[in-house]
């Protein structure tokens, strides 16, 4: 989740020519939340299906859970929350991330259903403005005070004022009036909660928006959800919206999420740059979301758009061969987010575009208008931009710039810049994690799409090279994944740190379960040469033999093996993967296209590994290393849980021999061998 990831590794994208192929839209965020936080305020059960998991539905998800709502998951994609109003649990501090979704409607929701509550967020969270909500919810009769800068989260939500308590002397107000010019979140929180005043005071609430109300598409998602749980409001244009005496929440039994429009206008943009054709399933024109209308924007620009009723098909030309879209100057107030796509794209556009009326990025997950801006930048582009606007110039060939990246924690950031694979020096982009506020798997994705790729194969290419310790796995595995441009896994450093994390907080080695509770809740990062643990750089500490040897025991264990699995699997992305370990190309990454398993005797091994330790300041003695390193291969060959062996289709290749460029150069040679080109 958002408050314990730390900036991740980098990704690096090849340059792309082509794309195309069929994506299943992840549930959309906005429709997600709204509907978690909607069931948990009626009476009755409520199946929803089609729930986006992602960081900000698991941080709802979560506060709901330690309000004493019970959310039950109930297979793929699908929960079942009891709805109980008020909440359970009336005292709490919820820790809400950087998830907008989650922070404004509850701010709501608990202020005007009593309790005593903190609420606070990552530091990004603290800057994101929220005063125009709090007030409107003072008049309503909400205790709220700020706990660091007026107007801003952290907040402290008190008990409600009684009836009689208001501040105005009489009863909480039945009208209450809010910005619109901000966020469109405040309009959507207190719509939301407004069925709590009214069963308070048992007459209708009249909602005013103050100014020209934003991204207006959410406040129809928001009612049309609304309407879903039972619940009518009667609008006055965008100015005036009224809820009845009678509103209730009452639980539809089950609610279908749609994809995500937002996330579907990466994969518009992929059509519209890559020759396509892009079939996006999850959204189509009967969709609720307004970012759907993005497919007007790629339409304007050039591309083909075949709409239907719950899918978009888009093709376009071919940017990587020197072909051009159209530029637009265009109004982006009600598709905000989609927006951002509409700026990466412009870099491929046949002269400059402008994004206008997009302030409202100013407040999101991060500057977007300065980040967008930046960023850019660095490609190549020349870029403009002032309070509310941005424009982008087109870049030629001659400008394009190799670059990395910086992603700000922001989803959108990263996905926008992965469309940056079509000029023609690729891109890197940095923390490529941060997408999972949205759609943890998008690289994978979006990697499927590229040149032709889709539906030839299920994910990203990985060689995998195992084979016992010292045997030169890491090193060769570093310098193939370094010649292919493609990412890499240390699969024995994900043992390594947890057996460095249970010596040091006192686990018992012995206790199976308390050391797979341990790997399952590793907070790591790899950062280069680094290798975080908790923030703490221990990249030379799990080299030491007796943690090798630690890491080797509690591998054995089946639960162990399994709370790491999936973590490794997720660094299977685009362009491609390079995986050592010891059950890589037998367990975790089985159909692998290329299987190494490298060997060498095991003195040269023992010789090595004397080398390497004293050239990291670390006492080695060769007989003692022989005799542990014999003792580990075969602790790591017979154990029951994926033990040390070749798989059936993989290569062997003896190292005791060759050096590091002969053994790097096999692996490549074999690679290619199998049709693939090294890429420079
Ligand atoms: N031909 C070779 N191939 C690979 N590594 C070699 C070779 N010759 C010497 N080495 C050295 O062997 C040492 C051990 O390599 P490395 O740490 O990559 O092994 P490993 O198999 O990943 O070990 P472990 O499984 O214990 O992590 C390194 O210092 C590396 O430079
Ligand atoms: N895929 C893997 C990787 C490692 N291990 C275990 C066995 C090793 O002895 C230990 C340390 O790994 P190394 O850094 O030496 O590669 O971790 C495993 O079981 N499966």
């Amino acid at each position: 989740m958002s408050h314990t990831r730390k900036p991740s590794r980098s990704l690096n994208l090849a340059p792309a020519t082509r794309a195309s192929g069929r994506i299943r839209l992840p549930g959309s965020k906005s429709i997600s939340n709204r509907a978690l936080l909607l069931a948990a305020m009626c009476s009755g059960a409520t199946t929803l299906e089609g729930l986006l998991d992602s960081d900000d539905t698991r941080v709802m998800i979560a506060a709901l859970r330690q309000l004493g709502v019970q959310v039950d998951e109930a297979g793929e994609g699908r929960v079942r929350v009891q709805g109980q109003y008020p909440f359970p649990i009336k005292e709490g501090t919820l820790f809400l991330g950087n998830a907008g979704t989650a922070f404004r409607p509850l701010t709501a929701a608990l202020s005007l259903m009593g309790g005593r509550y903190e609420l606070s967020g990552v530091p990004r969270m603290h800057e994101r403005p929220i005063g125009d909500l709090v007030d409107a919810l003072r008049t309503l009769g909400a205790d709220i005070v700020y706990l660091g800068r007026e107007g801003y989260p952290p907040l402290r939500i008190g008990a409600l004022r009684a009836m009689e308590e208001n501040k105005n002397g009489g009863a909480p107000s039945d009208r209450v009036r809010v910005r619109g010019t901000v966020s469109s979140q405040f309009l959507t929180a207190l719509l939301m909660a407004a069925p709590l005043h009214v069963a308070r005071t048992g007459r209708p609430l009249v909602i005013e928006v103050e100014g020209d109300l934003i991204s207006r598409p959410y406040i129809l998602i928001t009612l049309r959800l609304m309407a879903r749980f039972g619940v009518n409001v009667a609008c006055d244009g965008d100015s005036r919206f009224v809820v009845p005496a009678d509103a209730a929440y009452r639980a539809p039994g089950r609610i279908a999420v749609e994809g995500d429009a937002s996330t579907a206008s990466y994969f518009m943009a992929l059509g519209a740059l890559g020759g396509g054709p892009v079939v996006i399933d999850g959204v189509g024109q009967d969709s609720i979301q307004g970012d759907v209308a993005f497919a007007d924007v790629v339409q304007a620009m050039g591309a083909t758009v075949v709409r239907r009723a719950e899918s978009i098909e888009v093709s376009g030309p071919v940017v990587a061969r020197g072909e051009r879209l159209r530029a637009f100057d265009r109004d982006f107030n009600l598709i905000p987010d989609a927006a951002m796509t509409a700026a990466a794209m412009a870099m491929y556009a046949d002269g400059p575009c402008t994004l206008r009326n997009i302030g409202s990025w100013r407040v999101k997950e991060t500057d977007r208008i300065h980040a967008m801006h930046t960023e850019l930048e660095k490609l190549g582009a020349r870029v403009e931009s002032g309070p509310d606007w941005l424009r982008v110039h087109p870049v030629t060939a001659d400008q394009w710039r190799a670059a990395s990246i910086a992603t700000y924690d922001d989803h959108r950031m990263a996905m926008c810049f992965s469309l940056a694979a079509f000029g023609p020096k690729g891109v890197t982009i940095e923390d490529p994690d941060c997408v999972g506020k949205t759609f943890p798997g998008y690289f994978p994705a979006f990697g499927d799409m590229l040149d032709g790729n889709a539906g030839a194969r299920a994910a990203p290419p990985v060689i995998t090279i195992d084979g016992p310790t010292a045997s030169g796995k890491g090193t060769i595995a570093h310098r193939v994944a370094q010649a292919l441009g493609w990412s890499v896994l240390d699969s024995g450093a994900l043992y390594r740190l947890t057996a460095l994390a249970v010596q040091q907080n006192g686990t018992n080695p012995d206790d199976e379960m308390a050391v797979a509770r341990v790997a399952q809740e590793l907070d790591v990062a790899f950062q280069g040469e680094q290798v975080l643990l908790e923030g703490r750089d221990v990249a030379a500490l799990i080299r030491q033999e007796q943690v090798g040897n630690l890491a080797s025991r509690v591998a054995a264990y089946g639960p162990v093996r399994q709370a790491l699995l999936e973590r490794q699997r997720a660094f299977r992305m685009a362009p491609g993967l390079v995986a050592d370990g010891r059950d890589m190309g037998t367990v975790v990454f089985p159909d692998a296209p290329l299987k190494i398993f490298l060997v060498a005797d095991v003195r040269a091994r023992a010789e090595r590994r004397s080398k390497q330790l004293k050239e990291k300041g670390f006492s080695a003695n060769l007989a003692d290393l022989l005799e542990s390193m014999r003792a580990r291969d075969e602790r790591d060959r017979t154990r029951a849980n994926a033990p040390l062996v070749a798989a059936a289709d993989a290569r062997t290749v003896d190292s005791s021999s060759l050096t590091i460029d002969e053994t790097v150069r096999v692996v490549l040679d074999l690679w290619s061998s199998l049709g693939f080109q090294p890429q420079e």
